[in-house]
């Protein structure tokens, strides 16, 4: 099976207007929660390295559902973008920045959201050429407010907002020029994966494809 992608990671996350987060406890699990997002017309999912299934959960992500556009989130280490990268996610997402985070993203030639939460870290992300990044903790940090003041000095950079974001404050984001889709786990709720209950998600998802436009 071949996880080579032509995306940039603008493209990426213009593919949706928001980007799923997604914690899953099984590799079953994430295969349903990845077809429900697809039938609700969410073609991204960020899957985080949060519980002992999330590799295999990728995996199986990788073999069962090709058409979701895929991507291993709350990578942390260099050895997880390995990991990652080699279980089938086409793009990697953190938290933040760490410089030798930043050297194995650049090793591995893979799309990435780095997180940046202060004009700083953003800069020193666009230096080694990123223009897409995480705004995380994005409601935390200064939300949408921030950001827009952001724009003025740093205007080629462009943002996924995540952290706090929800369907109420979605909208504000995604409205500001400097916001290619914004990152959120309200899709995807643990009840509802707990539960099994996978038409909610693709409710959700319905709802959050329609943000933004
Ligand atoms: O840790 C935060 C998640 O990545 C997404 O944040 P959220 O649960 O506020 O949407
Ligand atoms: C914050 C986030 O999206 C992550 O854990 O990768």
């Amino acid at each position: 099976m071949s996880t080579a992608t032509t995306l940039t990671m603008e493209e990426i996350c213009r593919m949706s207007p928001v980007v799923p987060v997604v914690k899953v406890p099984s590799a079953e699990a994430a295969v349903s929660v990845a077809k429900a997002l697809v039938r609700g017309g969410v073609p991204v999912i960020e899957l985080t390295l949060r519980t002992p299934a999330a590799i295999e959960a990728i995996r199986a992500i990788a073999a069962e559902v090709p058409d979701i556009v895929l991507g291993a989130g709350t990578v942390t280490t260099p050895e997880q973008v390995t990991l990652a990268v080699e279980a089938g996610a086409r793009f990697v997402v953190s938290p933040g920045s760490p410089a030798d985070l930043q050297d194995a993203v650049l090793d591995a030639n893979v799309p990435a959201l780095l997180g940046a939460a202060t004009t700083t870290e953003m800069m020193q992300l666009a230096n080694r050429g990123w223009r897409t990044m995480k705004f995380f903790p994005a409601e935390a940090a200064g939300g949408a407010t921030y950001l827009a003041n952001v724009r003025g000095p740093l205007p080629d950079l462009q943002f996924c907002p995540t952290g706090g974001v929800n369907r109420k404050n979605a909208a504000d984001y995604l409205a500001l020029a400097n916001v290619a889709c914004v990152g959120g786990s309200w899709i995807t709720p643990e009840a509802a994966i707990d539960a099994g209950d996978w038409a909610t998600i693709e409710r959700l998802a319905g709802e959050a494809a329609q943000l933004g436009g």
